[in-house]
């Protein structure tokens, strides 16, 4: 059994994929050998986080993910724990995995009660797992509501009950640990998925992982970037941020910043109003200069951050001519509402120079054509979505941020917390994918370490000191 953490990639699977796994193991062992390690591994992660529990509340529901709750509660009894089980279904439909474990409990003395405990140390929350198909309702989700209401450890098996396990949505227990069977699954990681799984572990009871099965990864950390002795400023390429309409000067000032700090080797701003001294105090590095008197053949450009409806008029060239390019913000807009801004977005990435779009769920849900609320439905298939209808590398922002391209499998970020929703975190990361676009990244690459990095320096963000947009670009 692994911590899920940070510091390498992981594959993950969907439900789909993970049946398939589940199939083809179980065809391959003798029958319920799974279901009994599941059980095992589970009563043993409960000790291992909970050593000083008493009472136990193993909450089992009507499908095999009860099955493993039963297994585990056996073990639990037997290690000398007070165990009390739900049984939320009928013990007679229980499927035949699940059956025989129940079958396990009863002869070792453990009946189901008809309420749980008045109180507990350590809640087995095994409701539901993959086989969640439809929202909560009932027992089911009254049972959830009294795990959410009771004090002490939980811990989801396989997943929290009512998250969908593909996507992170729906209303589900809120564990503070999840023990993922198999394989582990992307709901995990983004949407509501970081919330309710709390810490998660991985135990693949005995299947070696099948990597090029996975339907999707948990990124690692970006490979470190050596810098030459006999390298120069040209060497790590050219940024140039533009937008900063009137009022909004700060949107651009903080991408070029956030490439300045991330290592470009020039940085231009490229203001779309007049832009006074102040915003560049203390940014001496910055060259200040109109977008239309620059090459951009030779430029990584950040486009859009406070751009305004101004940014609309120097679209069309920068689409054409920029040698890579992030959209964000009212770049993102104005193609959102412009279909000849759409035309020259595909044309651009029929050409292939590197493009790059970082929306956050509102601005994918105006590309897309739909609601916020629908992209957040499924944030691995909008993102997917949106990098095959514009043939670019999308990095849906938001908790888990979700890198895709076409014909590539998604990649979720695992870092960042809730200190970056603050105004400006965006701006920041734009500059940042810019700036690795400039130092020779493919745009994939590029996207991934820049949401890694990002998400990496609010981690390590010293306690009690503000996170702003304007100090986290300063320490990428
Ligand atoms: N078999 C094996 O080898 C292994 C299996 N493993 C374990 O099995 C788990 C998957 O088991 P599973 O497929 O039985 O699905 P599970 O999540 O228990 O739910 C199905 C039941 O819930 C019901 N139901 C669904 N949604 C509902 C809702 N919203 N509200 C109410 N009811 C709802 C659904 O009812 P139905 O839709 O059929 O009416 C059905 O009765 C997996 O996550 C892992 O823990 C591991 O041990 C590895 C080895
Ligand atoms: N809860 C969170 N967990 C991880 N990252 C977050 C969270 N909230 C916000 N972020 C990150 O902060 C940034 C906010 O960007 P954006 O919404 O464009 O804001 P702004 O336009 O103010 O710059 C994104 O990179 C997003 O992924
Ligand atoms: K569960």
């Amino acid at each position: 059994m692994l911590q899920v953490t940070a510091d390498r990639p992981w594959p993950l699977f969907d439900v789909a994929r993970t049946r398939e796994i589940e199939r083809e193991a179980a065809a391959a062992l003798p029958s319920h050998t799974l279901m009994q390690r599941a059980g095992l591994a589970t009563a043993r992660l409960a000790l291992a986080v909970a050593p000083h529990a008493n009472t136990v509340w193993v909450a089992c529901g009507p499908g095999n993910n009860g099955g493993d709750g039963f297994e585990a509660a056996a073990h639990l009894r037997q290690w000398g724990k007070s165990v009390v089980l739900t049984l939320a279904g009928d013990p007679a439909r229980l499927p035949p995995d699940a059956a025989a474990a129940w079958r396990k409990c009863q002869a070792a003395g453990l009946a189901a009660s008809a309420e749980p405990p008045a109180t507990w140390d350590v809640c087995i929350d095994a409701l539901l797992g993959i086989g969640n198909v439809r929202a909560l309702q009932g027992e089911l989700a009254q049972l959830v509501q009294t795990i959410n209401a009771g004090p002490g450890t939980v811990l989801a098996v396989d997943v929290p009950s009512g998250l969908a396990a593909d996507s992170g949505t729906g209303e589900s227990a809120r564990a503070t640990h999840t023990l993922s069977l198999l394989t582990l699954k992307p709901g995990l990681f983004t949407a509501s998925g970081r919330d309710r799984s709390g810490r998660v572990w991985f135990d693949d009871l005995g299947v070696p992982s099948q990597d090029e099965r996975a339907s999707a990864w948990l990124a690692g950390p970006p490979p470190v970037a050596e810098r030459l002795h006999a390298s120069h400023k040209g060497s790590y390429g050219d940024v140039a941020a533009v937008g900063g309409a009137a009022g909004m000067s700060g949107a651009a000032v903080l991408a070029a910043s956030a490439a300045l700090h991330a290592g470009a080797g020039r940085v231009y701003l490229c203001p779309l109003a007049p832009i006074g001294a102040a915003p560049i105090a203390g940014l001496p590095e910055l060259m200040v200069r109109d977008v239309a008197g620059l090459p951009l053949e030779t430029l990584n450009i950040a486009c859009g951050c406070g751009g305004g409806s101004e940014v609309r008029g120097v679209l069309p060239e920068i689409l054409r001519r920029a040698k890579s390019l992030v959209l964000d913000a009212d770049a993102l807009n104005a193609i959102a509402a412009e279909p000849a801004l759409q035309h020259g977005l595909r044309r651009r990435s029929e050409r292939g120079p590197p493009t790059v779009l970082t929306p956050h769920p509102l601005e994918a849900a105006r590309l897309l054509g739909c609601t916020t609320a629908e992209v957040q439905a499924d944030r691995l298939r909008s993102a997917t979505s949106l990098g095959e209808r514009f043939g670019c590398v999308v990095l849906l922002k938001g908790s888990g941020s979700v890198i895709a391209a076409p014909g590539q499998l998604p990649r979720i970020n695992p870092t960042g917390n809730a200190r970056l929703a603050t105004g400006g975190t965006g701006d920041v990361l734009a500059g940042l994918v810019a700036a690795l676009l400039a130092a020779g990244a493919d745009p994939m690459s590029a996207a991934a370490a820049a949401a890694y990095r990002h998400g990496s320096a609010a981690d390590h963000w010293p306690e009690g000191s503000a996170l702003t947009a304007g100090a986290l670009a300063r320490a990428l």
